[in-house]
């Protein structure tokens, strides 16, 4: 028995209903956003599996892994984004784990997972709130130094995919993130002590989360006005890496070390992580077709915002 396999992948961010990034961008976003969710609604999954990161809402210092899969998850509500509980069906994120495991990848698990806009806003565009579907969640630190190679975010792409094939049913696989983008994710060993103290253990306050909330949305509109030290988007790169998932040329990811990806695609690049182990899972289950391909850089929201779908051939 197999499954049918569909992917979206999408960039995500704080700012997407918040800042304006002019009409014609808007547009054009809700469009390629309008499309996915269509292509999303037309395929009807009977599950999503979801590749996401986290911006220290659930995953902090205290034990950051590079990947966790979510038993059971409910979603912060951050940056406008829905909170609640993710229908996570139980029995099979826990056979993912052994699955994941077996194939010697040592994945975390999490049997209550905290996540942010970086999962809950994809499942929101593509499924209309966070809880539509039957949803297993995976985290991939992309933005907690120090990170791993590329390499294993895509063969634990591949151990998910090879797992999803043997479930008869309709899946889904998103991933979330990216492209270039370099917003202002304090970092551990240069934050000054209280949001270091952040970083490790402590919750905000709904008043701290709030005014974090209006210093993000600060700083992408210094940025759109170029008066910024963030470093800048790099289209060449996003359409690199969206030739390369195109292409399904994924071993070519593992030639790219996370120092060059950070100079040349800022501190959130990594997010792209996300789309690698998506398309590894795809691709896992067979050859892939890529359906959809959106592109721009929307300084307002500090990002290279990307959407893709594809489709097992
Ligand atoms: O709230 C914080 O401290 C973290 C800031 C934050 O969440 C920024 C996130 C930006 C993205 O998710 C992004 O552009 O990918
Ligand atoms: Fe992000």
């Amino acid at each position: 028995m197999a499954s049918q396999v569909a992917l979206c992948c999408m960039s995500h961010s704080p700012l997407l209903h918040r800042a304006d990034p002019g009409a014609e961008t808007r547009k054009a976003v809700d469009t390629a956003l309008a499309e996915a969710r269509a292509f999303v609604d037309e395929f009807d999954p009977e599950l999503v599996v979801i590749f996401g990161p986290d911006h220290y809402a659930g995953f902090r210092y205290r034990l950051m892994p590079p990947f966790c899969i979510g038993a059971s998850a409910s979603a912060i509500g951050d940056y406008g984004t829905e909170s609640g509980p993710l229908d996570v069906p139980q029995h099979v994120a826990d056979d993912l784990v052994g699955s994941v495991l077996e194939a010697e990848l040592d994945v975390a698990m999490s049997e209550r997972m905290t996540i942010d806009h970086g999962i809950s806003q994809p499942l929101e565009v593509l499924l209309g709130s966070i809880g539509a579907r039957p949803v297993v969640p995976i985290f991939i630190n992309s933005v907690a130094a120090p990170l791993g190679p590329m390499r294993r975010a895509r063969l634990l792409g591949e151990a998910v995919g090879e797992f999803v094939a043997t479930l008869d049913k309709r899946v889904l696989i998103v991933g979330s993130g990216g492209l270039s983008h370099d917003p202002p994710v304090p970092k551990l060993r240069t934050a000054e002590a209280e949001v270091a103290e952040y970083l490790i253990d402590k919750q905000r306050t709904p008043a701290e989360q709030q005014r974090r909330e209006q210093q993000v949305y600060d700083a992408g509109q210094e940025f759109a006005q170029g008066a910024s030290g963030l470093k800048p988007l790099n289209p060449n790169l996003d359409n690199e890496i969206l030739d390369l998932l195109a292409a399904g040329d994924l071993h070519r990811f593992d030639e790219f070390t996370v120092e060059w990806l950070d100079a040349h695609g800022g501190g959130s690049v990594h997010e792209v992580r996300t789309w690698v182990a998506a398309h590894a899972a795809l691709a896992a289950t067979g050859p892939y077709r890529t359906t959809s391909t959106f592109y721009e850089p929307v300084p307002a929201w500090i990002v290279g915002f990307a959407v893709t779908t594809a489709v097992s051939t």
